[in-house]
């Protein structure tokens, strides 16, 4: 199993820098670029944290990998095998970016895109050769959670994805691959499942820090133990049958964003990133916060790697 000698990140914000330490830790020379220099400059310390964060899980730390930062995109791209795709998620900007990708690699390199959902067959269509692009979805922090969704579109070669496959696993990673849906699967999931918990503290069925604690430590630690597949079985299919003949009709069902969210992002309060969201933090709290939940998600990810992968 072989990972890509070089690689490209194109988009070094909340993800791209996660996505880049792994790779080189992995033993890939790494190349990010962003078309903002303030952006490289965050991404060049955010990688460095990450690197550091991986020291801390431990594991094998291949030689030869590193990451390079670089504002011109011919640069990011000479001489690369794989590019991934981490701009923001707005369907115009990453057919453009991914246009620009194309004109600028040899015809062998395989394009994946980090989309949290927008279709790849639709993505693909700004691309010439639509047979080497992928859906590769890491999910955040990509330096800390294992599992990548693999998602080929229609005209996306076998090839690649069994090459993407291939990949993933040699920097450690569980690949999941599935059929193209909007959202694909692990945000189908949490989208599911962030309706209805905001749904609840909308309706004032119960506080956001009461949700957060049910969550975390009830549904949320059971879930990083046993999938939901094998939860119904430890519940047994007939509880499963009697409560969602009740409960199913009951769930929130709206199509909209939730007021309570949108509301929100027009005061300018968009979470860690702007220094407030659903809560308020005071100087030096979301810095805190961050290395609570870095803390967290390490120990959790130790101690799952003791049991079974399903
Ligand atoms: N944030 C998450 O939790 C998360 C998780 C999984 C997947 N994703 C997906 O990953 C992608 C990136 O998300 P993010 O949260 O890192 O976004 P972000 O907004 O934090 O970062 C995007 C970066 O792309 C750069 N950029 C904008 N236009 C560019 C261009 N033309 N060329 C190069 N760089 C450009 C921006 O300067 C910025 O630094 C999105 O598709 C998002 O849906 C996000
Ligand atoms: C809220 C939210 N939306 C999208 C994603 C990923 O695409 C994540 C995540 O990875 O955590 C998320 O939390």
């Amino acid at each position: 199993m072989s990972l890509p000698a070089i690689a490209t990140v194109i988009g070094s914000g909340t993800m791209g820098p996660g996505i880049a330490a792994t790779l080189a830790r992995a033993g890939t020379q790494v190349r990010v670029y962003d078309i903002s220099d303030e952006a490289l400059a965050r991404a060049e310390k955010s990688t460095a944290f990450a690197a550091s964060v991986l020291d801390q899980i431990g594991g094998d730390s291949a030689p030869g990998g590193s990451v390079s930062f670089s504002s011109d995109i011919a640069v990011a791209l000479d001489g690369t095998e794989f590019v991934i795709e981490a701009v923001p998620e707005k369907l115009e900007l990453k057919k453009s970016v991914l246009a620009q990708i194309e004109g600028l690699v040899g015809a062998d390199v395989i394009i994946a895109t980090n989309t949290s959902g927008i279709p790849i067959t639709t993505m693909g269509e700004a691309l010439g050769t639509p047979g080497r692009f992928i859906g590769m979805h890491w999910s955040n922090p990509p330096h800390l959670i294992p599992m990548i969704e693999v998602i080929p579109g229609e005209a996306t070669d076998a090839a690649v994805t069994d090459r993407l496959v291939e990949i993933v696993k040699a920097f450690g990673y569980h690949p999941v691959i599935e059929n193209e849906i909007a959202g694909f699967v692990e945000n189908r999931v949490l989208y599911a499942i962030l309706r209805e918990c905001v749904a609840l503290v909308q309706e004032g069925i119960v506080t956001q820090e009461a949700l957060d604690t049910c969550v975390k430590w009830g549904i949320g630690y059971k879930l990083a133990v046993v999938g939901p597949m094998r939860l119904l079985d430890m519940a047994g299919l007939d509880i499963y049958q009697s409560v969602s003949s009740y409960l199913n009709k009951e769930l929130d069902a709206s199509t909209e964003t939730p007021s309570v969210i949108t509301e929100s992002i027009a005061a300018g309060r968009l979470g860690f990133k702007s220094g407030g969201g659903m809560y308020d933090y005071a100087e030096g709290d979301v810095d805190a916060k961050r290395a609570d939940i870095v803390a967290g998600l390490v120990a959790v990810r130790k101690a799952l790697s003791a049991t079974t992968p399903v």
